[in-house]
């Protein structure tokens, strides 16, 4: 052979090893869990890079195996998915299995080691840090935000009215991101809105690509320079947020009297003004952590809630009865007056969040959280080596029929009062330690911007009738926009 073939053909022999020995490695503690049969060095990518829609294939694969099946991504780990709610419960509430999946590496470039993604001592001291930013009297502060948004939603989904199909999910997203974003708000463009899309694209695909997915390879692609792009604008924009957000409190000190303008913002980035104070006060964090934390929770914060209300809404305008017993809930607490609703108003909603409850069972917008496994661990009869992955699978875990009867059916009811407790086999918002922070704002949110625009508009099934094509390992999204149709409520 010469030199040539040689150098050509060692590095894949070298790989072709390592492949193996990992894989006989992990095989003899995960053999007993089925799973599609994997390649040598591509171990199953191309059987779920090349489509659209892996969830849909994740789905198949569920059906195929069972709740608790093995599937490998990487060059090194197997990753277990797992829709079991014994063996969901065991893992989420261990204290041993609190760092994320490798797949949540892709995003550290823009993200950082912010609360999504960080993990040991910096987790839990940033955990412990802004807990207090969510404190049910601070969120009670964010009520007059979500109406003034709301009222711009409103005048947006005017224009739409008597159209026989309209597609609700930009216009929820967009004004998500600007309630959260006031700098976003000056630019028409919303230029900051698109690059999230366009990191959120990149990130996926690297999740699902063969080409993408390595990293000697990903340097090839068109996304590698993309990505630095992306990333110079969405870090100069959070920054920009962050120093604009200093200057003011070093010239009006967080306490000052306020104008109305200046009281929103400090509202809308009170979890910035909780580091900034830290750091004052002498806590140790950097600029850069700060600057994490500023797009994880703009991540974090943002999608997640427009997918949750666009779904609710599209479930709302197909099933007339339940919408109508919100109506109902919402003449009880409102009578006949127009006024906005205040946080006592969005606490008597209980029917609404029944509604929320039960569209965030059958759509969750994070329909897979990851875990990485350090320490051999035994749950359920399962045995999860240290250094595998493993995949909560929540689209499927919230479909157990022992649980929820008919599960495809959308039955506001199984979250009554009397049946609150779903134990492991619901959640939306992840349980145990590492638990979505945000879930109390989350809920208002919700509240305030879907009883407004109830409030507005009679919403009904878009026409042709619409069936929405689930997609999204990250964020859950509909491929062909969730369409209802709008009629102006006359009440
Ligand atoms: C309907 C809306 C929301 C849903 C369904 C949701 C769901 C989740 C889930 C499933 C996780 C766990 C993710 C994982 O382990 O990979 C999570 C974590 C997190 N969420 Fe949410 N979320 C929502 C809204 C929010 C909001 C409004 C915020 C902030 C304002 C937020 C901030 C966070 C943060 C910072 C984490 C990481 C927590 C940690 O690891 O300590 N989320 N969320």
């Amino acid at each position: 052979m010469s030199i040539v073939g040689a150098v050509l053909v060692a590095p894949v022999l070298i790989l072709l090893i390592r492949w193996f020995y990992l894989y006989y490695g992990f095989e003899k503690y995960i053999k007993n869990i089925p799973g599609p049969t994997p390649l040598p060095i591509i171990g199953n990518l191309h059987q779920f890079g090349a489509i659209a829609d892996e969830l849909t294939e994740f789905l198949g694969c569920r059906k195929k195996y069972g709740d608790v099946f093995k599937v490998r991504f990487s060059l090194d780990v197997p990753n277990i998915f797992i829709s079991n709610r014994k063996v969901t419960e065991g893992i989420l509430k261990s204290n041993n299995v609190l760092d994320k999946s490798t797949d949540y590496n892709f995003f550290h470039n823009w993200l950082g080691a912010g609360l999504l993604t960080s993990t040991d001592e910096k987790w839990k001291m940033h955990r412990k840090m802004l807990t207090p930013a969510f404190h049910f009297k601070i969120l009670e502060g964010f009520v007059d935000t979500f109406n003034k948004f709301g009222d711009i939603l409103l005048k947006r989904l005017g224009e739409e009215v008597g159209r026989p199909s309209v597609d609700i999910y930009p216009h929820i997203d967009i004004i998500v991101h600007l309630r959260h974003n006031l700098r976003a708000q000056e630019d028409s463009n919303s230029e900051y809105v698109n690059y999230v899309k366009e990191i959120l694209r990149i990130v996926y695909d690297r999740t699902s690509m063969i080409t993408k997915a390595f990293d000697l390879t990903y340097l090839f692609t068109s996304d590698f320079s993309l990505e630095r792009k992306v990333l110079r604008v969405l870090h100069n924009f959070t920054n920009g947020v962050i120093a604009s957000r200093k200057k003011e409190l070093a010239q009006n000190g967080a306490d000052s009297s306020e104008s109305d303008t200046e009281t929103e913002i400090k509202k809308r980035l009170s979890f910035l003004d909780t580091m900034l104070q830290y750091k004052e006060e002498g806590g140790i964090i950097s600029d850069e952590s700060i600057r994490e934390e500023v797009d994880t929770f703009m991540f974090e914060g943002h999608d997640t809630t427009a997918s949750a209300i666009s779904f609710t809404l599209f479930c709302l305008a197909n099933n007339p009865h339940v919408q109508e017993t919100v109506i109902q809930e919402l003449k009880s607490i409102f009578g006949d007056h127009k006024a906005d609703a205040s946080s006592h108003d969005l606490n008597e909603m209980k029917y609404l969040e029944m509604v929320i409850k039960e569209s965030l069972r059958l759509y969750p917008p994070v329909p897979l959280i990851g875990r990485h496994i350090l320490k051999d661990t035994e749950i359920d009869g399962y045995s999860f080596p240290k250094g595998v992955d493993v995949t909560i699978f929540v689209h499927a875990l919230h479909k157990d029929p022992t649980v929820f009867p008919n599960p495809e059916k959308f039955d506001p009811e199984r979250f009554s009062f009397e049946n609150q407790n779903k134990g492991y086999a619901y959640i939306p918002f992840s349980a145990g330690p590492r638990n979505c922070i945000g879930q109390k704002f989350a809920m208002l949110e919700m509240k305030s911007v879907i009883s407004k625009i109830l409030r507005n508009f009679e919403l009904l099934p878009s026409i042709p009738e619409h069936n929405p094509k689930l997609t999204g390992a990250i964020i859950l999204k509909s491929q062909n926009g969730l369409c209802v149709r709008l009629k102006k409520r006359k009440c």
